[in-house]
Protein backbone atom coordinates (compact mmCIF):
# COMPACT_ATOMS: atom_id res chain seq x y z
CA UNK A 1 0.00 0.00 0.00
CA UNK A 2 1.33 3.43 -1.37
CA UNK A 3 -0.04 5.74 0.71
CA UNK A 4 0.34 8.51 3.53
CA UNK A 5 -0.81 8.32 6.64
CA UNK A 6 -1.09 11.10 9.34
CA UNK A 7 -1.20 10.37 12.72
CA UNK A 8 -2.08 13.37 15.44
CA UNK A 9 -1.09 12.05 18.64
CA UNK A 10 1.91 9.82 18.98
CA UNK A 11 1.06 7.67 22.31
CA UNK A 12 0.25 4.22 23.54
CA UNK A 13 -2.51 4.00 20.62
CA UNK A 14 -1.44 5.95 18.24
CA UNK A 15 2.20 4.96 18.16
CA UNK A 16 1.03 1.09 18.30
CA UNK A 17 -1.24 1.38 15.26
CA UNK A 18 1.55 3.04 13.44
CA UNK A 19 3.80 0.36 14.07
CA UNK A 20 1.45 -2.19 13.24
CA UNK A 21 0.71 -0.38 9.76
CA UNK A 22 4.16 -0.40 8.51
CA UNK A 23 4.44 -3.62 9.57
CA UNK A 24 2.42 -4.85 6.80
CA UNK A 25 2.88 -2.03 4.79
CA UNK A 26 6.71 -0.49 4.51
CA UNK A 27 5.61 1.71 1.62
CA UNK A 28 3.38 3.26 3.46
CA UNK A 29 4.38 6.63 4.43
CA UNK A 30 3.86 7.75 7.90
CA UNK A 31 3.49 11.28 9.03
CA UNK A 32 3.04 12.50 12.70
CA UNK A 33 2.54 15.32 14.98
CA UNK A 34 1.68 15.84 18.93
CA UNK A 35 1.61 18.37 21.06
CA UNK A 36 4.05 17.46 23.17
CA UNK A 37 7.31 17.56 21.23
CA UNK A 38 9.05 15.06 22.89
CA UNK A 39 6.61 12.08 22.12
CA UNK A 40 7.25 13.57 18.40
CA UNK A 41 10.86 13.38 18.55
CA UNK A 42 10.84 9.96 20.32
CA UNK A 43 8.41 8.64 18.26
CA UNK A 44 10.72 9.95 15.02
CA UNK A 45 13.68 8.69 16.58
CA UNK A 46 12.23 5.30 17.27
CA UNK A 47 11.44 4.98 13.48
CA UNK A 48 7.58 4.78 14.84
CA UNK A 49 6.77 7.39 12.24
CA UNK A 50 8.44 8.54 8.81
CA UNK A 51 8.45 12.23 9.71
CA UNK A 52 7.67 14.55 12.27
CA UNK A 53 5.48 17.78 10.38
CA UNK A 54 5.13 21.29 12.35
CA UNK A 55 1.43 21.78 11.48
CA UNK A 56 -2.06 20.15 11.63
CA UNK A 57 -1.76 21.42 7.79
CA UNK A 58 1.14 20.43 6.60
CA UNK A 59 -0.02 16.75 7.61
CA UNK A 60 -3.41 16.76 6.50
CA UNK A 61 -3.09 18.32 3.15
CA UNK A 62 -0.39 14.92 2.12
CA UNK A 63 -2.35 12.27 3.64
CA UNK A 64 -4.47 9.79 2.14
CA UNK A 65 -5.60 8.70 5.93
CA UNK A 66 -6.04 10.61 9.09
CA UNK A 67 -6.10 9.57 12.08
CA UNK A 68 -7.18 10.84 15.28
CA UNK A 69 -5.58 9.42 17.95
CA UNK A 70 -5.33 12.12 21.20
CA UNK A 71 -8.08 11.54 24.17
CA UNK A 72 -11.49 11.82 23.15
CA UNK A 73 -12.16 15.88 23.89
CA UNK A 74 -8.98 16.93 22.07
CA UNK A 75 -10.37 14.37 18.69
CA UNK A 76 -13.43 16.99 18.89
CA UNK A 77 -11.35 20.07 18.57
CA UNK A 78 -9.60 18.27 15.95
CA UNK A 79 -12.77 17.66 14.00
CA UNK A 80 -13.48 21.15 14.05
CA UNK A 81 -9.62 22.39 12.63
CA UNK A 82 -9.69 19.54 10.18
CA UNK A 83 -13.15 20.99 8.85
CA UNK A 84 -12.31 24.10 7.68
CA UNK A 85 -9.48 22.95 5.62
CA UNK A 86 -8.45 21.96 2.31
CA UNK A 87 -7.70 18.10 2.57
CA UNK A 88 -7.71 15.88 -0.20
CA UNK A 89 -10.68 14.86 -1.92
CA UNK A 90 -11.08 10.93 -0.71
CA UNK A 91 -9.18 11.22 2.47
CA UNK A 92 -10.62 9.05 5.02
CA UNK A 93 -10.52 10.33 8.63
CA UNK A 94 -10.31 8.29 11.47
CA UNK A 95 -10.10 8.18 15.38
CA UNK A 96 -9.58 5.77 18.29
CA UNK A 97 -11.47 7.22 20.68
CA UNK A 98 -12.94 5.00 23.51
CA UNK A 99 -15.96 6.85 23.10
CA UNK A 100 -18.06 6.82 19.96
CA UNK A 101 -21.40 8.30 20.22
CA UNK A 102 -20.41 12.06 20.42
CA UNK A 103 -17.51 12.09 18.37
CA UNK A 104 -19.36 10.36 15.85
CA UNK A 105 -22.33 13.06 16.13
CA UNK A 106 -19.86 15.88 15.92
CA UNK A 107 -17.86 15.01 12.90
CA UNK A 108 -21.25 14.14 11.02
CA UNK A 109 -22.09 17.79 11.78
CA UNK A 110 -18.80 19.34 10.88
CA UNK A 111 -18.04 17.09 7.99
CA UNK A 112 -21.31 16.72 6.45
CA UNK A 113 -20.78 14.97 3.47
CA UNK A 114 -17.60 16.85 2.39
CA UNK A 115 -15.05 14.69 3.92
CA UNK A 116 -15.34 10.73 4.92
CA UNK A 117 -15.01 10.08 8.60
CA UNK A 118 -15.45 6.52 9.89
CA UNK A 119 -15.41 6.65 13.75
CA UNK A 120 -12.65 3.52 15.09
CA UNK A 121 -12.07 1.85 18.47
CA UNK A 122 -9.02 -0.70 19.46
CA UNK A 123 -10.45 -2.78 22.23
CA UNK A 124 -7.15 -3.61 23.96
CA UNK A 125 -4.97 -0.83 25.80
CA UNK A 126 -2.77 -0.85 28.89
CA UNK A 127 -2.64 1.77 31.94
CA UNK A 128 0.52 3.06 30.68
CA UNK A 129 0.09 6.18 27.90
CA UNK A 130 3.25 7.59 25.59
CA UNK A 131 5.35 6.44 22.75
CA UNK A 132 7.04 3.95 24.46
CA UNK A 133 4.89 2.05 25.85
CA UNK A 134 3.24 1.37 21.88
CA UNK A 135 3.39 -2.08 20.45
CA UNK A 136 3.05 -3.43 16.66
CA UNK A 137 0.98 -6.23 18.43
CA UNK A 138 -0.91 -4.09 20.58
CA UNK A 139 -4.35 -5.32 19.14
CA UNK A 140 -3.89 -9.04 18.05
CA UNK A 141 -6.86 -10.89 18.58
CA UNK A 142 -8.71 -7.53 20.25
CA UNK A 143 -11.78 -5.86 18.56
CA UNK A 144 -11.55 -3.40 16.75
CA UNK A 145 -14.68 -1.53 16.30
CA UNK A 146 -15.76 0.79 13.49
CA UNK A 147 -18.76 2.93 13.59
CA UNK A 148 -19.39 4.13 9.88
CA UNK A 149 -22.75 5.62 9.08
CA UNK A 150 -25.21 4.29 6.88
CA UNK A 151 -24.32 6.47 4.07
CA UNK A 152 -20.58 5.65 4.23
CA UNK A 153 -19.29 4.63 1.20
CA UNK A 154 -18.95 0.89 2.01
CA UNK A 155 -14.88 1.57 -0.40
CA UNK A 156 -13.85 3.81 2.21
CA UNK A 157 -14.79 1.49 5.20
CA UNK A 158 -12.65 -1.50 3.19
CA UNK A 159 -9.66 0.81 2.59
CA UNK A 160 -9.65 1.28 6.26
CA UNK A 161 -10.26 -2.00 7.24
CA UNK A 162 -6.77 -2.86 4.65
CA UNK A 163 -5.21 -0.09 6.27
CA UNK A 164 -6.05 -1.67 9.75
CA UNK A 165 -5.15 -5.27 8.59
CA UNK A 166 -1.61 -5.32 10.14
CA UNK A 167 -3.15 -5.14 13.69
CA UNK A 168 -4.31 -8.34 13.19
CA UNK A 169 -7.33 -7.01 15.06
CA UNK A 170 -10.83 -8.38 14.62
CA UNK A 171 -12.66 -5.55 12.67
CA UNK A 172 -16.17 -5.26 13.36
CA UNK A 173 -19.03 -2.86 13.02
CA UNK A 174 -21.41 -1.37 15.10
CA UNK A 175 -23.28 1.62 16.16
CA UNK A 176 -21.82 3.94 18.24
CA UNK A 177 -24.51 3.98 20.73
CA UNK A 178 -24.43 0.36 21.00
CA UNK A 179 -20.53 0.64 21.48
CA UNK A 180 -20.94 3.52 24.11
CA UNK A 181 -23.31 1.31 26.35
CA UNK A 182 -21.09 -1.58 25.58
CA UNK A 183 -17.66 -0.13 26.34
CA UNK A 184 -19.62 1.46 29.51
CA UNK A 185 -20.73 -1.67 31.05
CA UNK A 186 -17.09 -3.86 30.59
CA UNK A 187 -14.54 -1.23 30.52
CA UNK A 188 -15.61 2.75 31.29
CA UNK A 189 -17.74 1.67 34.56
CA UNK A 190 -14.72 -0.69 35.98
CA UNK A 191 -12.16 1.96 35.80
CA UNK A 192 -14.60 3.74 37.92
CA UNK A 193 -14.88 1.02 40.96
CA UNK A 194 -11.02 0.43 40.33
CA UNK A 195 -10.52 4.25 41.53
CA UNK A 196 -12.70 4.08 43.86
CA UNK A 197 -11.42 0.88 45.29
CA UNK A 198 -8.16 2.95 45.58
CA UNK A 199 -9.51 5.71 47.06
CA UNK A 200 -11.26 3.52 49.91
CA UNK A 201 -7.50 1.71 50.43
CA UNK A 202 -6.03 4.80 50.87
CA UNK A 203 -8.65 6.36 53.42
CA UNK A 204 -8.21 3.14 55.26
CA UNK A 205 -4.41 3.73 55.18
CA UNK A 206 -4.79 6.00 57.94
CA UNK A 207 -5.57 4.02 60.48
CA UNK A 208 -4.08 1.01 58.93
CA UNK A 209 -0.83 1.73 57.84
CA UNK A 210 0.19 -1.58 56.87
CA UNK A 211 -2.84 -1.31 53.93
CA UNK A 212 -0.17 -0.05 51.82
CA UNK A 213 2.36 -2.64 51.92
CA UNK A 214 -0.19 -6.01 52.29
CA UNK A 215 -2.14 -4.57 49.23
CA UNK A 216 -1.16 -7.86 47.35
CA UNK A 217 -2.99 -10.06 44.00
CA UNK A 218 -6.50 -9.58 44.07
CA UNK A 219 -6.27 -5.78 44.75
CA UNK A 220 -3.45 -4.84 42.77
CA UNK A 221 -5.10 -7.21 39.65
CA UNK A 222 -8.42 -5.27 40.01
CA UNK A 223 -6.47 -2.36 40.60
CA UNK A 224 -4.66 -2.41 37.92
CA UNK A 225 -6.06 -0.04 35.45
CA UNK A 226 -6.33 3.15 38.04
CA UNK A 227 -2.91 3.75 37.05
CA UNK A 228 -3.74 4.56 33.37
CA UNK A 229 -4.26 8.16 32.22
CA UNK A 230 -6.16 10.15 34.41
CA UNK A 231 -7.06 12.82 31.63
CA UNK A 232 -7.95 10.24 29.21
CA UNK A 233 -10.64 8.87 32.05
CA UNK A 234 -12.08 11.84 32.68
CA UNK A 235 -12.48 12.29 29.13
CA UNK A 236 -14.07 9.40 28.68
CA UNK A 237 -16.69 9.49 31.64
CA UNK A 238 -17.58 13.07 30.67
CA UNK A 239 -18.57 11.53 26.56
CA UNK A 240 -20.23 8.74 28.29
CA UNK A 241 -21.96 10.10 30.89
CA UNK A 242 -25.73 8.94 30.80
CA UNK A 243 -24.66 5.59 30.16
CA UNK A 244 -22.71 6.21 33.55
CA UNK A 245 -25.36 7.95 35.21
CA UNK A 246 -27.36 4.61 34.86
CA UNK A 247 -24.54 2.27 35.13
CA UNK A 248 -24.08 3.80 38.94
CA UNK A 249 -27.37 3.14 39.72
CA UNK A 250 -27.42 -0.13 38.62
CA UNK A 251 -24.18 -1.13 40.47
CA UNK A 252 -25.74 0.42 43.57
CA UNK A 253 -28.68 -1.84 43.61
CA UNK A 254 -26.07 -4.32 42.92
CA UNK A 255 -24.39 -3.61 46.33
CA UNK A 256 -27.55 -3.75 48.15
CA UNK A 257 -27.86 -6.79 46.84
CA UNK A 258 -25.20 -8.59 48.23
CA UNK A 259 -25.00 -6.36 50.87
CA UNK A 260 -28.29 -7.39 52.45
CA UNK A 261 -27.33 -11.20 51.88
CA UNK A 262 -24.09 -10.37 54.07
CA UNK A 263 -26.07 -8.54 57.11
CA UNK A 264 -28.35 -11.62 57.11
CA UNK A 265 -25.97 -14.21 57.29
CA UNK A 266 -27.09 -15.50 54.05
CA UNK A 267 -24.77 -18.28 53.55
CA UNK A 268 -26.33 -20.18 50.74
CA UNK A 269 -27.34 -17.37 48.58
CA UNK A 270 -23.44 -15.78 48.74
CA UNK A 271 -22.54 -18.93 47.89
CA UNK A 272 -24.50 -19.20 44.74
CA UNK A 273 -23.83 -15.39 44.06
CA UNK A 274 -20.18 -16.26 43.31
CA UNK A 275 -20.71 -19.21 42.04
CA UNK A 276 -22.68 -16.97 39.25
CA UNK A 277 -20.08 -14.71 38.98
CA UNK A 278 -17.77 -17.34 38.68
CA UNK A 279 -19.42 -19.46 36.17
CA UNK A 280 -20.18 -16.44 33.59
CA UNK A 281 -16.29 -15.09 33.81
CA UNK A 282 -14.55 -18.35 33.19
CA UNK A 283 -16.71 -18.60 30.14
CA UNK A 284 -15.66 -15.41 28.53
CA UNK A 285 -13.19 -15.71 25.36
CA UNK A 286 -9.62 -16.45 26.66
CA UNK A 287 -7.41 -16.04 23.48
CA UNK A 288 -9.18 -12.50 22.69
CA UNK A 289 -8.10 -9.44 24.50
CA UNK A 290 -10.91 -6.87 25.30
CA UNK A 291 -13.00 -7.22 28.13
CA UNK A 292 -10.42 -9.46 29.26
CA UNK A 293 -7.18 -9.49 28.41
CA UNK A 294 -5.45 -12.28 26.80
CA UNK A 295 -3.11 -14.11 28.77
CA UNK A 296 0.00 -16.00 27.74
CA UNK A 297 1.03 -17.92 30.60
CA UNK A 298 3.57 -20.41 31.22
CA UNK A 299 4.22 -22.34 34.58
CA UNK A 300 7.86 -23.50 35.84
CA UNK A 301 7.95 -25.83 38.41
CA UNK A 302 11.07 -24.24 40.21
CA UNK A 303 13.02 -25.01 43.33
CA UNK A 304 12.74 -22.64 45.97
CA UNK A 305 15.73 -20.75 46.08
CA UNK A 306 16.32 -17.29 45.99
CA UNK A 307 17.69 -16.61 42.77
CA UNK A 308 15.25 -18.36 40.59
CA UNK A 309 13.46 -15.48 38.88
CA UNK A 310 16.53 -13.81 37.89
CA UNK A 311 17.85 -17.48 36.75
CA UNK A 312 14.49 -17.37 34.81
CA UNK A 313 14.81 -14.29 33.27
CA UNK A 314 18.35 -14.72 32.53
CA UNK A 315 17.35 -17.87 30.12
CA UNK A 316 14.98 -15.43 28.77
CA UNK A 317 16.81 -12.50 27.90
CA UNK A 318 19.39 -15.03 26.28
CA UNK A 319 16.78 -15.83 23.61
CA UNK A 320 15.38 -12.02 23.52
CA UNK A 321 12.17 -13.13 25.00
CA UNK A 322 10.15 -10.51 26.19
CA UNK A 323 7.58 -11.12 29.12
CA UNK A 324 4.50 -8.92 30.40
CA UNK A 325 4.88 -10.42 34.27
CA UNK A 326 5.89 -12.78 36.70
CA UNK A 327 5.24 -14.16 39.53
CA UNK A 328 5.45 -17.36 42.00
CA UNK A 329 1.96 -18.76 42.61
CA UNK A 330 0.79 -21.51 45.05
CA UNK A 331 -2.46 -22.01 43.48
CA UNK A 332 -2.18 -25.64 42.80
CA UNK A 333 -2.49 -27.86 45.37
CA UNK A 334 0.57 -29.81 47.02
CA UNK A 335 2.88 -28.43 44.29
CA UNK A 336 4.89 -25.58 45.74
CA UNK A 337 7.10 -23.11 43.52
CA UNK A 338 5.61 -22.48 40.56
CA UNK A 339 6.75 -19.43 38.73
CA UNK A 340 4.01 -17.99 36.46
CA UNK A 341 5.15 -16.09 33.71
CA UNK A 342 3.21 -14.33 30.68
CA UNK A 343 3.92 -13.41 27.29
CA UNK A 344 3.19 -10.83 25.00
CA UNK A 345 1.34 -13.65 22.39
CA UNK A 346 1.33 -17.12 22.02
CA UNK A 347 4.60 -16.86 19.57
CA UNK A 348 6.36 -16.05 22.40
CA UNK A 349 4.97 -18.57 25.17
CA UNK A 350 6.32 -21.58 22.62
CA UNK A 351 9.31 -20.19 22.15
CA UNK A 352 9.70 -19.49 26.35
CA UNK A 353 8.83 -23.20 26.70
CA UNK A 354 11.39 -24.61 24.10
CA UNK A 355 14.41 -22.40 25.91
CA UNK A 356 13.86 -23.10 29.52
CA UNK A 357 13.94 -26.65 28.47
CA UNK A 358 17.34 -25.75 26.87
CA UNK A 359 18.45 -24.26 29.05
CA UNK A 360 17.05 -26.39 32.46
CA UNK A 361 15.32 -29.06 33.74
CA UNK A 362 12.49 -27.59 35.30
CA UNK A 363 9.08 -29.00 34.05
CA UNK A 364 7.21 -26.32 32.14
CA UNK A 365 3.58 -26.37 31.27
CA UNK A 366 0.92 -23.98 29.69
CA UNK A 367 -1.98 -25.11 32.14
CA UNK A 368 -4.43 -24.41 29.25
N1 LIG B 1 -4.96 3.57 26.57
C1 LIG B 1 -5.82 2.68 26.20
O1 LIG B 1 -5.89 1.59 26.77
C2 LIG B 1 -6.72 2.98 25.03
C3 LIG B 1 -7.25 1.91 24.31
C4 LIG B 1 -8.05 2.18 23.20
C5 LIG B 1 -8.34 3.50 22.85
N2 LIG B 1 -7.81 4.51 23.60
C6 LIG B 1 -8.09 5.89 23.17
O2 LIG B 1 -6.97 6.30 22.41
C7 LIG B 1 -6.76 7.71 22.54
C8 LIG B 1 -5.31 7.95 22.90
O3 LIG B 1 -5.00 7.28 24.09
P1 LIG B 1 -3.51 6.84 24.44
O4 LIG B 1 -3.63 5.77 25.45
O5 LIG B 1 -2.73 6.63 23.21
O6 LIG B 1 -3.01 8.15 25.16
P2 LIG B 1 -1.51 8.71 25.24
O7 LIG B 1 -1.53 9.71 26.35
O8 LIG B 1 -0.52 7.62 25.29
O9 LIG B 1 -1.36 9.47 23.84
C9 LIG B 1 -2.14 10.57 23.47
C10 LIG B 1 -1.22 11.56 22.79
O10 LIG B 1 -2.00 12.59 22.21
C11 LIG B 1 -1.27 13.81 22.34
N3 LIG B 1 -2.18 14.92 22.15
C12 LIG B 1 -3.14 15.38 22.99
N4 LIG B 1 -3.80 16.40 22.43
C13 LIG B 1 -3.26 16.60 21.20
C14 LIG B 1 -3.50 17.50 20.13
N5 LIG B 1 -4.48 18.42 20.22
N6 LIG B 1 -2.75 17.40 19.03
C15 LIG B 1 -1.76 16.49 18.92
N7 LIG B 1 -1.48 15.61 19.90
C16 LIG B 1 -2.21 15.66 21.02
C17 LIG B 1 -0.65 13.71 23.71
O11 LIG B 1 0.43 14.61 23.87
C18 LIG B 1 -0.24 12.24 23.74
O12 LIG B 1 1.08 12.05 23.30
C19 LIG B 1 -7.78 8.19 23.56
O13 LIG B 1 -8.85 8.78 22.88
C20 LIG B 1 -8.25 6.94 24.25
O14 LIG B 1 -9.59 7.06 24.68
C21 LIG B 1 -6.99 4.28 24.65
O1 LIG C 1 -5.97 -3.08 29.54
C1 LIG C 1 -6.11 -1.94 29.92
O2 LIG C 1 -5.29 -1.38 30.63
C2 LIG C 1 -7.29 -1.17 29.50
O3 LIG C 1 -7.82 -0.48 30.31
C3 LIG C 1 -7.72 -1.27 28.12
C4 LIG C 1 -9.07 -0.71 27.78
C5 LIG C 1 -10.18 -1.53 28.47
O4 LIG C 1 -10.91 -0.98 29.28
O5 LIG C 1 -10.29 -2.72 28.17
C6 LIG C 1 -9.17 0.71 28.16
C7 LIG C 1 -9.73 1.64 27.41
C8 LIG C 1 -9.86 1.46 25.99
O6 LIG C 1 -10.81 2.21 25.40
C9 LIG C 1 -9.81 0.08 25.57
C10 LIG C 1 -9.25 -0.86 26.32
Amino acid sequence: MHKTVFLVGLGLIGGSIALAIKKEYPDCKILGIDIDEEQADIAKLLTVIDDKVETIEMGASAADFIILATPVVQTLSLIDYLSKMELKQKVIVTDVGSTKQKIVEHAADKFGTDKIFIGGHPMAGSHKSGITAAKPHLFENAFYVLTPSNNTDPAAIDELKKLLKGTKANLIEMAPDEHDSITGVISHFPHVIAASLVHQAERFNHEYPMIKRMAAGGFRDITRIASSSPTMWRDILLHNKEELLHLFNDWQHEMDTIRALVEAEEAEKLHDYFIHAKTYRDGLPQRQKGAIPAFYDLYIDVPDYPGVISEITGYLAKEQISITNIRIIETREEIYGVLRVSFQNEEDRKEAKACIEKYSDYDTFFGD
